[in-house]
C-alpha cells in the first residue's frame, strides 16, 4: 500500500481506512477499503480498482448493490459496487482481460478534502507500469474524483501521456440495488438505438417506451440523453453522466454460473452502466485527456 496514506487520512476523520474482510467478512487479511462517514452521505471504496462498493445519502438507502458472493482477492475484480471498466469495455478481441485492467489495479489516494458543503472528496490516482504497457502499450494517468454527500459523483480524467493515439473505451458499470428486478422501469432510453449483445450478428433495434427487464438482458444503448431514471417499489435511482453510451444487463437465471453472484440473487440489482463504448468509443490522441463523469442518487 502506498507509504504516506496513514498520513493524508489523517488530517480527515470522516475517512477511515478497513479491511473489506471487517467490513463484508471473508478472508483476512481482505483488501484495503475506505470507508467515507460525511455528513450528507456515507460511502465505501476499495482500493483495488478504485471501486464503489457502498453509497448510502444521509437518511436514505443503499443505492448499490454488493453481492453477497463477493470475493476480495487481489488482482479480481469485485462483483458489485461500481467496477470501472477501462480502458477496454468488454471482450478484448486479442483475448486480453475482459473490461480492462483498471478494476483489477491498485489505485494509490492523492487526495481527500472536506468541500465547503460538507461533502468529502477523494481522489484515487493510477498510473501505467511494466504489465499495464503489456496490455496497452501507453504511459498514462488515470484519475478518479469521488464526491460523497446527498449524491454520489465519479469524475474520471485519462491523460494519454505517451506519444501515440490510445484507443479506449469505459464504462462506470453501476450495480444498482433494487427490491426486485421484475418490477423496475427504467426511462431515459426510449428511441435509442441498441445492440443486443446476446443475439447472433448482434442485431439494432430501437427501444420504445420505458426498459422493463424480464430475461436475461445484455444490450449497449448508443448515444443516449444524459439522464436515466430506474422506478422501483422503494423509490427511484437518478443517473445522469456526460457519457454517450448505457449498458445494461442482469445475468438472470445464469446467475447460477457466476460463482461470485450466486443463483438465486439476480433479482436483486440491476447494472445500468454509463459510458462511451462501441460507436461511442474514442481514441485519446497523444498527450490528449479523455474526461467523464456520472452522478448517482435516490
Ligand atoms: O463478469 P464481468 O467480466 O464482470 O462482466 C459482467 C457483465 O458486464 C456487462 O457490462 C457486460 O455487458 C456483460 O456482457 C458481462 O457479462
Amino acid at each position: 500500500m502506498q507509504a504516506n496514506l496513514a498520513t493524508l487520512l489523517a488530517t480527515i476523520p470522516e475517512i477511515s481506512l478497513c479491511s473489506s474482510a471487517d467490513l463484508y467478512g471473508g478472508e483476512e487479511p481482505g483488501l484495503p477499503v475506505l470507508k467515507i462517514q460525511g455528513a450528507s452521505g456515507s460511502a465505501a471504496v476499495a482500493l483495488q480498482g478504485a471501486h464503489l462498493l457502498s453509497f448510502i445519502p444521509a437518511g436514505g438507502r443503499e443505492l448499490l448493490w454488493l453481492s453477497p458472493k463477493a470475493v476480495f482477492a487481489a488482482d479480481k475484480a469485485i462483483r458489485g459496487g461500481i467496477p470501472l471498466c477501462m480502458p477496454w469495455f468488454g471482450r478484448h478481441p486479442e483475448g486480453l482481460p475482459a473490461h480492462g485492467f483498471a478494476r483489477s489495479s491498485n489505485w494509490d489516494v492523492s487526495e481527500v478534502e472536506i468541500l465547503g458543503n460538507g461533502d468529502i472528496k477523494v481522489v484515487l490516482v493510477l498510473h501505467d507500469t511494466a504489465a499495464t504497457q503489456a496490455l496497452w502499450p501507453h504511459a498514462f494517468v488515470f484519475r478518479l474524483a469521488l464526491t460523497v454527500g446527498r449524491e454520489l459523483t465519479l469524475a474520471l480524467s485519462v491523460e494519454n501521456l505517451s506519444d501515440q493515439p490510445a484507443p479506449f473505451s469505459q464504462a462506470f458499470h453501476s450495480y444498482l440495488a433494487v427490491p426486485d428486478v421484475t418490477e423496475i422501469a427504467i426511462s431515459g432510453l426510449d428511441g435509442c438505438t441498441y445492440v443486443n449483445t446476446l443475439l447472433e450478428g448482434h442485431p439494432r433495434k430501437v427501444q420504445e417506451g420505458d426498459l422493463h427487464v424480464q430475461s436475461l438482458t445484455d444490450r449497449v444503448y448508443l448515444n443516449v440523453p444524459a439522464k436515466q431514471v430506474i422506478s422501483h417499489g422503494s423509490g427511484q435511482t437518478h443517473i445522469v453522466s456526460d457519457t454517450h453510451s448505457a449498458i445494461v444487463w442482469n445475468p438472470w437465471e445464469d446467475a447460477a454460473k457466476l460463482a461470485d453472484v450466486g443463483q438465486g440473487n439476480y433479482p436483486g440489482f440491476v447494472c445500468v452502466e454509463r459510458g462511451d463504448v462501441l460507436d461511442n468509443a474514442l481514441t485519446i490522441a497523444a498527450g490528449g485527456v479523455y474526461r467523464a463523469s456520472m452522478t448517482l442518487s435516490e
